[in-house]
């Protein structure tokens, strides 16, 4: 049995920002990972979204393949997914849909999908409110990350990672009445994420487990509960890379819990144009930086790729 991680509670609205940043700042040298309280999404609206997930991922196949995925928006069926391709071979037992950036950001213009009006007549307005709200706590957050980064507080917006950022929400349905006895099948297998951060709700279901030492064998894993009224925040790989590895981009994984499941993730990942290159109060003489620079969009989009290959 995987012990239980006692992750640090990180107040977004707590006045005495210096001190919410240092504690951010220890979390994510620690963990990679922490909770989030005061974000500023109401139990209602995530009641909410729950609901609407459950009813768009209850259609019936045709109906949800009829918007699946095109330029990663729309629906992803069971199986469809592997994200770790070294280990099982069938890959994940979770179908997903994805909506990306409300506002344009590229061109020519992409556009996200939505079920019709007229079968989930409230599922669009209610995932847009979600989308917004996500991002404003985002944006808000990303803010204490850089002072914990002893920059200016606007220093990712100066850089252009949230001048249209590449933020993708994905919901996200475990069906757990398969694969409970088959050691071959993850919910979602080990990973890290892409982009800058991640907010994640569950509907307090187990099944979230974190390695905390990702070169280390065998891996160590613990579950991370789900707490009433917090989101689940972790760093992902393009701030790994901007901190030259002292803020960790945790390995992760969903485990089948026998039960169904469902979650929201949402990656708040750079404008597509944004170079990520080591920041100059993370690296030295004798730390020299560990990645070269990288234009977000490319890393990205070879990660999505290497997702989607098998
Ligand atoms: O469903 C979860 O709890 C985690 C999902 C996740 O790690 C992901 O989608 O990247
Ligand atoms: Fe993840």
């Amino acid at each position: 049995m995987a012990a239980a991680l006692q992750l640090p509670v990180i107040d977004l609205s707590a006045p005495a920002r210096f001190s919410t940043a240092a504690s951010i700042r220890q979390a994510c040298i620690d963990y990679g990972f922490f909770y989030l309280v005061n974000a500023g999404l109401e139990k209602e609206l995530l009641d909410r979204v729950f609901e609407e997930s459950k009813k768009f991922f209850s259609l019936p196949l045709e109906e949800k393949m009829k918007l699946g995925r095109k330029e990663h928006r729309g629906y992803t069926p069971l199986y469809a997914e592997n994200l770790d391709p070294t280990s099982s071979s069938k890959g994940d037992s979770k179908e997903s849909f994805y909506i990306g950036p409300l506002e344009e950001t590229a061109t020519p213009v992409v556009l996200n999908q939505w079920p019709s009006r007229d079968v989930l007549p409230s599922w669009r307005n209610t995932m847009e409110i979600f989308y917004r709200k996500l991002l404003l706590a985002g944006k808000r957050l990303v803010s204490l990350i850089a002072l914990a980064l002893n920059l200016d507080e606007d220093f990712f917006e100066k850089v252009g990672a949230l001048d249209k950022p590449m933020s993708f929400l994905r919901l996200l349905h475990y069906p757990g009445d398969m694969g409970s006895f088959n050691e071959e099948i993850y919910g979602a297998s080990a990973h890290s994420d892409y982009g800058m951060i991640t907010l994640l709700a569950t509907d307090g279901v187990p099944g979230l487990q974190v390695c905390r030492e990702k070169s280390k064998q065998p891996r160590v894993w613990e579950n991370v509960l789900h707490v009433d009224g917090a989101l689940i925040v972790n760093i992902g790989d393009m701030m790994e890379r901007w901190t030259n590895c002292l803020f960790r981009s945790t390995l992760h994984r969903v485990m089948p819990a026998g039960k169904e499941r469902y979650s929201a993730a949402f990656f708040l990942d750079p404008n597509q144009d944004c170079l990520v290159e080591c920041l100059e109060s993370c690296c030295s003489a004798s730390s020299p930086p560990r990645y070269p620079p990288i234009r977000s969009g490319d890393y990205l989009k070879e990660k999505l790729r290497l997702t989607y290959a098998s």
